[in-house]
């Protein structure tokens, strides 16, 4: 799959794709539905199937107090479309200049000159352009004028339930992994490269290692037994995800503490797959009360594991 980050990197040479445009927030399986229809009109027209996102997504600019918890950081989420072979993803930086232009604009300077859109594919509640006066009337008007055919995504549905990003994160913070992992056709994961911190874990027999988070990088917070995924091979461990209030830490971190294991990994990319919520987060008195929570917390992960979960 081809990335292309901003506009400016976008080659007229070639024009002519299939385009969906959003935010594809975990690529989960509507957005999947909506990739699969993507590829297949891409393929009968002979052009690259193409998806459009925004880094940062558009909430995270204008209103980053509401905007929710992510579910997929930028390359998270580049690799889940990539699993989706998915051609080309447009990556736009989105910043006020880039929001301020006019819908027409848009899509005569963009949709039409630079990529050459034949087939576009949105929800028919997007909304584009300068105070959000695009819409999907305007889309399809613009079609017609400039020879492409737009239509809007199915509400793509597990038994009753509508699949969206809204309700993974709400499943991911009730701590039920199995429905979030449903509706996202994976596992629900983070990842990252293990960093530095204050070398205080190994001093009460408990190492962790740590990933240094996004505010907005995941709905999860507490304790959970999780599983580790690091080059070939897989290890259970047990996890905290928070802001640390014992040590007064002010980045959301995630620390994990693997079990039967002693290597450095200092700078290794890791995947930690969250199987079981445990607790929330909590504040101790000193750090010998946090030791002796963290080894209960390590018992209750192991039990789990043994439990064959
Ligand atoms: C299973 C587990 C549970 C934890 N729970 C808490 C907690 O409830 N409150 C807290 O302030 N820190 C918690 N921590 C984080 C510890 O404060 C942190 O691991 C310790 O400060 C070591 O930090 P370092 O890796 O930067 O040396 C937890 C860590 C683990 C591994
Ligand atoms: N069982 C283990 N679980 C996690 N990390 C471990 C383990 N054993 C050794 N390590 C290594 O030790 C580091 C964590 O030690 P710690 O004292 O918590 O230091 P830091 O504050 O830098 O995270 C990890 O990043 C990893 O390289």
């Amino acid at each position: 799959m081809q990335l292309i980050r901003g506009i400016h990197n976008i080659s007229r040479d070639q024009r002519g794709c299939v385009l969906t445009i959003g935010n594809f927030d975990g690529v989960h399986l509507g957005h999947q539905a909506v990739l699969a229809q993507v590829k297949q009109q891409a393929l009968q027209r002979g052009v690259p199937s193409t998806v459009m996102t925004f880094e940062p997504q558009p909430q995270e600019l204008f209103q980053p107090e509401r905007a929710p918890a992510r579910l997929t950081n930028f390359r998270e989420k580049h690799l889940a479309l990539r699993a989706q072979q998915v051609d080309r993803h447009i990556v736009i930086e989105f910043n006020r200049q880039f929001a301020s232009q006019p819908a027409c604009e848009f899509i005569e300077n963009v949709l039409v000159d630079l990529l050459g859109v034949k087939f576009l594919v949105v929800g028919d509640d997007f909304r584009f352009g300068r105070g959000r006066e695009g819409d999907f009337k305007l889309l399809q008007q613009a079609g017609i004028e400039f020879d492409f055919e737009v239509v809007d995504t199915h509400s793509y549905r597990q038994q009753q339930h509508r699949v969206s990003s809204t309700a993974i994160r709400e499943f991911l913070k009730a701590g039920d992994f199995s429905a979030a992992a449903a509706m996202l056709g994976r596992p629900y994961t983070l990842s990252g490269r293990v960093a530095h911190g204050e070398k205080k874990g190994r001093t009460i027999g408990f190492p962790t290692a740590n990933l240094q988070l996004k505010r907005l990088h995941s709905p999860l917070q507490g304790v959970y037994a999780v599983q580790v995924k690091m080059g070939s091979r897989t290890l259970p461990g047990v996890a905290n995800i928070g802001r640390r209030p014992t040590v007064s830490g002010e980045r959301v971190q995630l620390e994990v503490h693997l079990f039967d294991f002693a290597e450095s990994i200092y700078g290794q990319h890791i995947e930690v797959t969250p199987l079981h919520f445990i607790r929330a987060e909590h504040k101790f008195s000193d750090f010998n009360a946090l030791r002796e929570q963290i080894t209960k917390d390590a018992t209750a992960a192991q039990i789990f594991f043994a439990n064959g979960y």
